[in-house]
């Protein structure tokens, strides 16, 4: 069928949508090594490793700033941070594990509120 054309008030939905999915993730009890950038002056390794540093604060930033056109450059960010994660940390490490748990919240929780939209 026709693709639904894009209208103002779609994106500015998606961002409605961001804004929860993000307060939701901020909000989880394994967000802790996500919230800040990872200083990596203090981390031996982590600029040479992780070519494109991605964190929650920065993510609000992005989002406050106007910076995401639509949900999906947004996921791109949030999986952004996963996967840094994965490639930093052990699975089996505290880091590691909080990575895959918010991870596996994250995918649900977006996959709900879609069905809204
Ligand atoms: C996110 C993330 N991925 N790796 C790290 C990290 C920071 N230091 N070390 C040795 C890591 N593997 N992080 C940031 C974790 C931020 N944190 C650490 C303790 N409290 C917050």
């Amino acid at each position: 069928c026709a693709k639904k054309a894009k209208t103002p008030k779609d994106s500015s939905n998606e961002l409605a949508v961001c804004r929860v999915l993000l307060a939701d993730l901020e909000a989880h009890q394994d967000a802790w090594p996500f919230l800040s950038p990872v200083q990596h002056k203090s981390v031996p390794g982590y600029r040479k490793v992780i070519k494109k540093p991605m964190d929650f604060s920065t993510i609000k930033e992005k989002l406050t700033n106007n910076l995401y056109l639509n949900l999906e450059n947004f996921i791109v960010d949030v999986n952004l941070v996963f996967d840094n994660c994965q490639r930093f940390n052990e699975d089996d490490s505290e880091i590691g594990r909080a990575g895959h748990r918010m991870r596996r919240f994250f995918d649900k929780r977006w996959t709900e509120l879609l069905q809204f939209f």
